[in-house]
């Protein structure tokens, strides 16, 4: 955070009126957001939204970072609004000043509108969405800290140049940084030389002029302190009236102000070794010689650790080298963004006439628009992303990639590293949290990059955007169902890239039906939504313009449908072989794999191919119950049913509950009968591993699914085991069916398609054809045709058919039909009010109340109340209303805080808007 600091708080503080500016400033009142909800004196605007007072000399815009006092504390805040005038009634002294801008144009205007109509859409606080948007703990947590400034370092020591030189400000500017900010360093150090010299010379006079008692405290403490530097909190402590007083010291150049970022996330630094010399003299021990020589192979720089591990040395020696002149040691920051391991660099493919096609449209567009890029599994459409971003990187700009799932990341990361080296970073939830905040503060340099992260990298502060992606636009894990805001990523993109002006590329297998209507639509020349037109850019000087303007869905953009109909060198999709279970069963196979995946598995071996294994469920079977008296182990605070869950042979047995992770043993006999005779119900990925090791003991599997993937790392090395042949059959769920490129697998089983089928949803029917499109699209992706067999107890149903088929259009054709006759999205919208408590009798009842008062709009269809799908989660009762609406004309929704105004305390609510779980 150093360099900030130096961008941040000037080495020279202005004296009052002498600042340029001083004179056009008219605006003297700020809003600033704090994030601190609660009672305190400050003057208040809204929810955390509170009014201070600009100081002469002191620019701020809306966007910056300031630091302001509140009641007590200091805080971190945003600058929302300047005021030129004040209310008459407002009691002017009780309106403080603002301390300091810790940063400025933080938010840019076109991010800050983003993060408004997050607010609006959503229904949520401000702060909410920014607490989403930035790393975790970048807000509130941060400490202001003080400390003195070379000319203070000065007062203090009384002393000599050399005394000067180890403030901790010299130490700053001493610090190793790329050789432009170098650059400036030594500027200001030339500048600062100056200063201390004047200072030396003046200390005595500066330090008469401090009239203040406290500030002469406030010194006195810093210089007893070793690093001339303490918290704010810390001086406040101890010195009744810090505030005037640290304004006195900064005002006389003698103390500095800086922001400290949250313990978890401060920068890292690590020793580097930089070669100085270009000759080695005859004054070197062979040792040493060979130390130096290692250096300059490697390009003259290195980590300290490594050149002692390349070495094999220790640290005694570099010190050696040091005192002889040849190297110097530095402290440099290392950035901790995720590392990935050297790879073979990759060029840019040949494209087919779709692909061409494809990146040809989308090269052509300037500005906003969206597409929707259409293949089938397998058609290419990562390479044309990569050629889509290549010339943007060329022109400076940078691009946005969002993906589903970490599972996939890996493989997909590996591929653009390949393409565009060191330019890619990843961001997601996974990252440490030194990780996310590094990550997070290399996008703010504004070098051209591309950020491939899962859902809230939507929110990655990227200032060129030239392209924004989402690969797989379809799955729902773009969709947070909590905490709030309950955003969908694509909703967030489809405004971000309007506001950034750039296009939006939607990529999938199975286009969602909402993306799949747009463009409909946009054929058949039919305008959606009413109120385009509506908005152009945001007024930018007025942050809070839109603060209580209504929620809008994102305008429709031109949009465009680009499809790869084929695979990649016309390979076929592979054929899709439904097995009846029923049957199977007829025919006395009582094994949960039918005849077909038993033969495949066989011939998997024998023609040295590899295999996917699709399960709905992770665990080992759904559920436990006792063959004697019926009776079912159950989670004690969740009304579900209790998971067996064994890894392996001698690990404990467990029963799991998949909501609260509630852990318990396996008990031995039926905890209401005594029976011993407990039986297993379903299969999960562990079940089925059990079962394939037992039927097939010569196939070696991997097991991919939560549970075996929740370390650092086991994602990547799992997967990289399977692509290097170390095992023949993949088990795992839901996040091996995505984006997985392996040419060497030909099978792809489904153990059971039921439990997709089956969901008391209205977007089941299209959940399950997606996810059964996605996992047989694994198959078949080399030169080896592929095979894919789903096993089914109703391979009646039409999303089955339309698998088997490989057809997309009927089956959207026929699920949209029914949507629009209820209503439901992406025709009506739907908003889903969550409650819960601990009472079950007063969250039912303030349910029915909520339903009563909503029904008094007409415009809106009320649903409910009705208990959640599983009303006990975590001892929580959940009840719901579903709010139903046309979707183009928007009705008046309902006053929010009225809403909530009729919950009780014990009762929270939560509103999920567009959700995509309503059981
Ligand atoms: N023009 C091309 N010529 C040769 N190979 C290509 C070409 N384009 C893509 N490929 C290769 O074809 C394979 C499939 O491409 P890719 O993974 O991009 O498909 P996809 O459409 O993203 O698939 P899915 O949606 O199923 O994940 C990859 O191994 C890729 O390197
Ligand atoms: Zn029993
Ligand atoms: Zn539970």
């Amino acid at each position: 955070m150093y360099i900030n600091d130096l961008n941040l708080s000037p080495l020279v503080v202005a004296e009052p009126g002498e600042s340029y500016q001083a004179g056009a400033i008219l605006n003297r009142w700020v809003e600033v957001l704090v994030d601190c909800p609660g009672t305190s004196t400050e003057v208040e605007k809204g929810p955390n939204l509170y009014l201070y007072r600009l100081p002469t000399g002191l620019e701020v815009k809306p966007g910056d970072i300031l630091n302001v006092p509140f009641g007590a504390q200091h805080l971190t805040g945003v600058a929302i609004r300047l005021v030129a005038k004040l209310p008459a009634d407002l009691p002017l002294e009780k309106i403080r000043d603002v301390e300091d801008v810790i940063q400025k144009n933080f938010f840019r205007d076109s991010y800050w509108t983003l993060m408004e109509r997050v607010s609006q859409y959503y229904y949520t606080q401000i702060i909410q969405v920014i607490r989403t948007a930035l790393p975790p703990g970048l807000l509130g947590r941060s400490q202001r800290r003080i400390r003195l400034t070379v000319a203070g370092a000065a007062v203090s020591t009384n002393t000599n140049i050399n005394a000067l030189l180890d403030t901790p400000l010299m130490r700053v500017v001493r610090q190793p940084y790329s050789s432009l900010i170098r650059f400036y360093l030594l500027n200001t150090i030339e500048n600062d030389y100056l200063i201390k010299i004047l200072a030396l010379l003046n200390f005595q006079s500066l330090v008469t002029k401090v009239n203040n008692k406290d500030a002469h405290k406030i010194l006195q403490l810093l210089q007893q302190q070793s690093d001339g530097d303490y918290s704010f909190r810390y001086l406040h402590n101890q010195v009744p009236r810090a505030y005037q007083g640290v304004r006195e010291l900064l005002r006389r150049g003698l103390v500095e102000s800086y922001l400290e970022p949250p313990q978890l996330t401060k920068p890292k630094f690590e020793k580097a070794v930089t070669l100085v010399a270009s000759t080695f003299e005859p004054d070197l021990t062979t040792r040493q010689r060979e130390i130096l020589e290692v250096l300059r192979r490697r390009g003259g720089e290195l980590w300290q650790s490594e050149l002692l591990q390349i070495c094999n040395a220790s640290s005694s020696i570099v010190k050696t080298l040091v005192q002889k002149g040849y190297i110097v040691v530095e402290e440099r920051e290392v950035l901790r963004t995720e590392q990935s391991p050297a790879l073979a660099q990759d060029r840019p493919k040949t494209l087919n006439a779709a692909q061409a096609n494809a990146l040809e449209t989308i090269q052509t567009l300037n500005g906003y628009a969206q597409v929707l890029l259409h293949g089938v599994t397998g058609s290419g459409k990562t390479e044309v992303y990569l050629q889509a971003i290549a010339p943007l990187l060329q022109v400076g700009k940078s691009a946005l990639v969002l993906v589903p799932e970490i599972g996939l990341t890996p493989q997909l990361t590996d591929r653009f590293r390949a393409r565009f080296g060191n330019k890619v970073s990843v961001y997601h939830s996974a990252l440490s949290d030194g990780e996310r905040y590094d990550t997070w503060r290399q996008m703010l340099t504004g070098e051209s990059q591309v950020v491939i992260g899962t859902r809230s990298a939507i929110f990655a502060p990227l200032p060129n955007l030239g392209l924004i992606i989402l690969d797989e636009e379809h799955d729902s894990s773009f969709k947070q169902d909590s905490p709030i805001p309950t955003y969908h990523a694509r909703t967030v993109a489809q405004w971000r890239a309007e506001l950034e002006n750039c296009p939006l590329v939607l990529g999938s297998a199975t286009p969602s039906l909402e993306s799949w209507l747009s463009v409909k639509e946009e054929d058949a020349g039919t305008e959606r939504r009413g109120d385009a037109g509506k908005e152009g850019h945001e007024d930018t000087e007025n942050f809070s313009q839109t603060l209580s303007a209504s929620p809008r869905p994102p305008l429709p953009a031109s949009s465009y449908y680009l499809s790869l109909p084929q695979r990649i060198n016309s390979r076929p999709l592979p054929p899709v072989e439904i097995v009846d279970m029923r049957e199977e069963l007829q025919h006395g196979n009582r094994s949960i794999f039918s005849r077909s995946l038993q033969e495949a598995l066989q011939q998997l071996k024998e023609r040295q191919q590899q295999g996917i294994l699709f399960i709905h469920r992770r665990g080992h079977s759904t559920f436990v119950s006792c063959r004697s008296c019926g009776y079912v182990l159950e989670c004690p605070y969740c009304d579900v049913s209790l998971a067996y869950h064994h890894t392996e042979e001698g690990a404990p047995e467990l029963l799991r509950c998949h909501y609260c992770n509630y852990t318990r043993s396996h008990p031995k006999f039926c905890p209401d009968c005594s029976s011993p005779y407990l039986k297993f119900f379903g299969s999960g990925t562990q079940k089925v591993t059990q079962e394939l090791a037992r039927q097939f003991p010569q196939l070696r599997l991997i097991r991919f699914d939560s549970d075996t993937t929740r370390n650092k790392g086991a994602h990547r090395t799992l997967l990289t085991q399977f692509a290097n042949g170390e095992a023949d059959l993949l088990v795992g769920t839901q996040m091996l069916t995505k984006g997985l490129d392996l040419p060497q697998v030909t099978l792809v089983g489904v153990v059971a398609a039921d439990g997709l089928l089956n969901l008391s949803d209205y977007r089941a029917s299209e959940r399950a054809f997606q996810t059964l499109t996605q996992v047989a699209g694994r198959a078949g992706r080399g030169d080896d045709p592929g095979r894919v067999i789903v096993q089914t107890y109703t391979s009646e149903h039409p999303v089955i058919e339309a698998v088997r088929s490989h057809d997309y259009q009927s089956f959207s054709q026929a699920e949209l039909e029914q949507r629009q006759a209820l209503n439901y999205p992406p025709y009506g919208r739907l908003i889903l009010l969550r409650l819960s408590s601990l009472d079950p009798i007063q969250v039912q009842n303030t349910a029915q109340i909520l339903a009563t008062a909503l029904s008094e709009n007409e415009e809106l269809e009320i649903l409910g109340p009705a208990p959640a799908g599983i009303l006990r989660v975590a001892n929580r009762y959940r009840w719901q209303i579903l709010i139903k609406f046309a979707a183009d004309e928007l009705p008046q929704l309902p006053d929010w805080e009225q809403v909530r105004s009729l919950c009780p305390q014990s009762v929270s609510l939560t509103i999920d808007v567009d959700p995509l779980n309503i059981m």
